[in-house]
């Protein structure tokens, strides 16, 4: 039987997953390994037989008569979830297609040329990265990313990778509309609130954009690693397209469920900025990301949230006598602050923003 491979080859900050898949390992390095209890449930049943996730047909929301309808069906899956899956967003499948080529041709790269972008530092606005670093248990997840701030575009793209030649047209004019997609889904939302449609309207003009776009490759041994951990995500809310399934998110009983790969869909997360918004009545969803041992998946997690240092804070009208504010407030920035000092890998950031009433 082959060895694991010595842990003292590798470097201590900078592993790529991609590296070790196609340096043909057989068994994943000890240092990915997970304790027991954490190591994912695979296989095509896991939560689908008993579950049935939403799937919301988007272009009704410009149905005036529909509207309506298709809002309470968002609030029911926000409710229910803190997700939903959306058809017919108005994203073309030629830009998202264009998009996961570039992409591919980026993680293609020579490894040499991508560790120049490599950087730890998460208030870089353009850096590569491999697992979180952050865990004090040090667990590393099969996962290599390349992230960068991406609205308003202008200012950023001259920062973006500029191999492969497409990789700026291409992904930012995927970023482009899902920054479009992501102000209707937010007034959407805010509708479902009870909130005015124009609630936050101005902070969405000057709102951040993070794209994480991920490469996890065939991975070895997908029983005992993860490309992600458990995590909600600090955005107000996330557009996420995924090249085939992988996403898991944890439903109500604390049970994790498969989302299912849907052609043409985006998948939409709330993340803790909405949660704090609506002061509980929404949270966030807690997802993670499982691996294969055939072939790479793609991500691309497009991370919406309020203007860098704009503190957010419950909506006035959703806090009363009743339901006093059950949330601090917070910023970006704030979140990035605290994700550079602190292990936040297995647990969630909104939590240390909670107070005692909630
Ligand atoms: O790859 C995925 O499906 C999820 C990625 C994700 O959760 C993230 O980038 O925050
Ligand atoms: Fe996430």
């Amino acid at each position: 039987m082959e060895e694991r491979i010595d842990e003292s080859v590798l470097g201590d900050c900078f592993t790529s997953a991609i590296a070790l898949t196609e340096s043909g390992v057989p068994h994943v390095p000890t240092r990915y390994i997970l304790p027991p209890s954490q190591r994912p449930m695979l296989g095509p049943s896991i939560g689908t037989d008993t579950i049935t996730l939403p799937v919301v047909d988007l272009s009704l929301l410009h149905d005036p008569l529909l509207r309506p309808r298709v809002v309470h069906e968002i609030e029911i899956a926000c409710k229910e979830f803190g997700f939903f899956q959306i058809i017919n967003h108005g994203i073309s499948s030629s830009v998202v297609k264009d998009a996961l080529d570039a992409a591919t041709r980026f993680f293609d790269l020579p490894v040499e040329e991508k560790m120049l972008l490599v950087s730890d530092n998460v208030h870089k606005p353009v850096r590569y990265g491999t697992s979180l670093n952050h865990s004090t248990d040090k667990v590393h997840y099969w996962r290599d990313f390349i992230k960068h701030y991406s609205h308003p575009l202008s200012k950023w793209i001259n920062l973006w990778p500029s191999n492969p030649p497409c990789y700026k047209e291409k992904v930012g004019k995927y970023a482009e509309e899902t920054h479009v997609l992501h102000k209707q889904l937010i007034e959407a939302i805010s509708d479902s609130l009870g909130l005015e449609k124009s609630y936050l309207q101005e902070e969405i003009e000057e709102s951040s954009q993070v794209m994480a776009v991920n490469c996890y490759p065939a991975c070895p041994e997908p029983e005992i690693a993860l490309g992600m951990p458990p995590h909600s995500d600090f955005s107000s809310l996330t557009i996420l397209l995924q090249s085939s399934q992988g996403l898991q998110i944890m439903d109500s009983n604390n049970k994790w469920v498969c989302v299912p790969y849907i052609e043409g869909a985006l998948i939409v997360q709330l993340g803790d900025q909405v949660e704090v918004m609506s002061n509980g009545i929404y949270k966030s969803v807690i997802h993670r990301v499982t691996l294969n041992k055939d072939f790479k998946r793609f991500s691309f997690a497009s991370l919406h949230s309020l203007p860098m240092h704009k503190k957010i804070s419950p909506a006035p009208q959703l806090v009363n006598e009743n339901k006093p504010a059950a949330y601090g407030e917070f910023s970006f920035s704030d979140f990035l602050d605290y994700i550079s000092r602190n292990d936040i890998t297995q647990q969630r950031f909104i939590d240390t923003l909670k107070k005692n009433n909630s």
